[in-house]
């Protein structure tokens, strides 16, 4: 953290502060990095994988396990390492020492303690524990690592790992030894309850944490799974009483980062007052989604696409987002914020980003986050008249009744909170002016996906127009990614039905992830876990990202809430607010999800 101190650990004379890690990211570029910041293990892994995509790169190649001594280019660092025979290190020599717990360790050793705050909760159960064992279970963590529960609750060790258990899976198309692999990741899972304002709690999980890293190069990971009006606390006290020494102090936050544009920069100046921007990693885990990654590599590796992405080809595009639960259980949470605030603002406004940026210098996260910055500032601020707002009521189906949003008992009966919105947005840009960007999201609906559309321009002069009739739309392309479930990419073109006579119909260029690739599509937060452990920033989100998001947003949310704007009522698991479709009627457009073939 800003200032590293932590009494607990005694200090070592190999004392090695870097606030980033790993020479190379997944990613295959290079970045800022001390490469003894990251285990043996991760470095050859990661240098290996950057050997196989780059032929010709001056990193270090290996060859089996023996490597002669060769300079490691490290970016940032005018020192030139050296590789000693038998693997990847830092330049210092090999030393030997007893540790803290009677181990023999090698001081130039790193190991990453992971400390997940809120541990008793919802989605440290539901999605951090799991994640880590995935990560565990595919060879992914550093050879030293501790995972630390932190939270009020009273547990033992022997508890948490109970609470856990319960929500660990293996990997469909990997099963081999997964009891065994749960009993030894289970083993390196503690427990340390303490009050999330206490110094002296966390000064206590410092010095447990000290103990497991034996004198190692110690680099801690908190992640922040608790309700947002106890992050400063929090940090506060892992900053002064269990932060890194002699490695880097990590913390990942989770959403929400405020309600609007001054609570989201009071958070941003409450965690700086303790953490440096470079150590604070904001975590969306829509761009940790496998087909929100995969959208730079389809605009920028393909030659077809980028040609066309431009207001010049694309009539207009969509960002969809649809659950068929409504809130609960969250209700309380929810009714503060809002869909708005819950889903647009973040995960479909970054999807937006990503796929309207200009090409960034490079695959570098500070490279790629300018451009997101770029496109989020050029955009207009909303407006009301380009908004509707939805609220799910209570519908019976097949003598079934769902509950209506109020019905929850932990939201007011009079709340006029959104669980559906659908709004235009612009870019006025050189690229995009013009071209509406329609974003719909809502839970209790009659489905669940998320996906992105892009429904491009009419085909001028079009010689197979009488074919279509008078209804030009349904001859479109459009390109549709599907997020999720049933991750694809098709597009829609025209074509001829196989015969002796000139019909055409629309058919799908399909790439269904399901058929085409065997392996398991990995959860988003494992892939933003082990990027936050290795000090891969690109999916996390900056800042100026933040704030630039929030502009676009604040006087809108402020203006629904002064003129107490009511939502139009929709029947749980129905289509949404018929105002949808007025709203994209009114900038010539249908939404693409809601068509015949869709
Ligand atoms: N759950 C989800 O699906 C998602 C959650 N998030 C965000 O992640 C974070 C964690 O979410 P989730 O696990 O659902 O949250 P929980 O409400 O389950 O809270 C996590 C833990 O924090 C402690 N806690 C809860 N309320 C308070 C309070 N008022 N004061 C002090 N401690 C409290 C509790 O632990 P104890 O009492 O043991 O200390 C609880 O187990 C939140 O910021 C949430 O907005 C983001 C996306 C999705
Ligand atoms: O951040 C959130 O996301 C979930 C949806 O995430 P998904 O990965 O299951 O699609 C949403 O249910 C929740 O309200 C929101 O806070």
């Amino acid at each position: 953290m800003a200032t590293l101190s932590s009494p607990h650990c005694p200090s070592s004379s190999y004392c090695y502060s870097s606030s980033s890690s790993s020479s190379e990211s997944r990613y295959g570029h290079p970045r800022l990095v001390k490469i003894s910041s990251i285990s043996k293990r991760l470095a050859q892994k990661t240098l290996s994988r950057h050997a196989q995509k780059n032929p010709n790169s001056n990193v270090v190649r290996m060859q089996g396990g023996s490597m002669a001594t060769k300079t490691i280019p490290i970016e940032g660092d005018s020192t030139p390492l050296k590789t000693p025979k038998d693997g990847l290190f830092s330049a210092t020599s090999w030393q030997e020492s007893s540790d803290l717990s009677g181990f023999n360790v090698r001081k130039d050793e790193s190991t990453v303690s992971i400390t997940v705050v809120g541990a008793s909760g919802d989605l440290a159960k539901k999605k951090i524990f799991p994640a880590l064992f995935a990560l565990y279970y595919e060879d992914f963590l550093p050879k030293h690592f501790t995972i630390y529960g932190y939270a009020r609750s009273k547990m033992t060790d022997e508890e948490l790992r109970n609470m856990v258990s319960k929500t660990l899976t293996c990997r469909i198309d990997k099963r081999e030894n997964c009891g065994e692999k749960m009993e030894e990741f289970l083993k390196r899972c503690f427990y340390h309850s303490g009050q999330y304002d206490s110094l002296k709690n966390f000064a206590e999980l410092g010095k447990k944490l000290c103990q497991h890293e034996a004198g190692r190069i110690a680099n801690r990971l908190f992640y922040l799974s608790i309700p947002p009006n106890i992050f400063i606390d929090a940090v506060r006290c892992a900053s002064s009483s269990a932060s890194s020494t002699s490695g880097w102090t990590r913390v990942i936050v989770e959403k929400p980062f405020g309600r609007d544009s001054e609570s989201s920069a009071a958070l941003t100046r409450g965690l700086k007052q303790y953490l440096k921007e470079e150590q604070i990693f904001r975590i969306d885990h829509y761009l940790g989604k496998e087909l929100v990654e995969n959208l730079s590599v389809l605009r920028f590796s393909n030659l077809i696409f980028e040609p066309l992405w431009s207001r010049q080809y694309i009539r207009n595009v969509q960002l969809i987002f649809s659950e068929d639960f409504g809130t609960e259980g969250r209700g309380g949470y929810f009714d503060h914020y809002g869909i708005i605030r819950d889903i647009m603002q973040n995960h479909l406004l970054q999807i937006l980003a990503l796929f309207a940026m200009e090409t960034p210098i490079s695959l570098d996260a500070e490279d790629i986050r300018n451009e997101k910055v770029k496109v989020l500032r050029s955009m207009r601020p909303l407006k009301l008249s380009d908004v509707i707002i939805g609220q799910y009521k209570s519908h019976t189906r097949g003598g079934v009744t769902y509950p209506g949003y109020t019905d929850d008992k932990t939201v007011p009966k009079d709340s006029l909170t959104p669980t559906f919105a659908a709004a235009a947005l612009f870019i006025d840009n050189a690229r995009w002016d013009g071209v509406p960007f329609l974003m719909k999201a809502g839970k209790a609906l009659h489905t669940r996906r998320a996906e992105i559309r892009v429904q491009f321009r009419h085909v001028p002069g079009n010689l197979y127009n009488r074919n279509f009739g008078t209804d030009l739309d349904q001859a479109t392309n459009e390109l549709v990614i599907r997020v999720q479930p049933d991750e694809a990419i098709y597009l829609k073109i025209n074509n001829k039905v196989p015969g002796l006579g000139m019909r055409l119909d629309r058919s799908n260029l399909n790439l269904h992830y399901a058929a085409r690739y065997s392996k398991e599509i990995p959860d988003a937060y494992e892939r933003l876990l082990l990027d936050a452990i290795e000090g891969e920033r690109r999916l996390f989100i900056r800042s100026d990202e933040l704030d630039a998001a929030w502009a676009l947003f604040t006087p809108l949310l402020k203006e629904l809430e002064k003129k107490k704007v009511h939502p139009e009522y929709y029947p749980y698991g129905s289509r949404g607010p018929i105002g949808a479709h007025y709203l994209a009627a009114r900038y010539n457009v249908r939404w693409g999800d809601l068509g015949l073939d869709q």
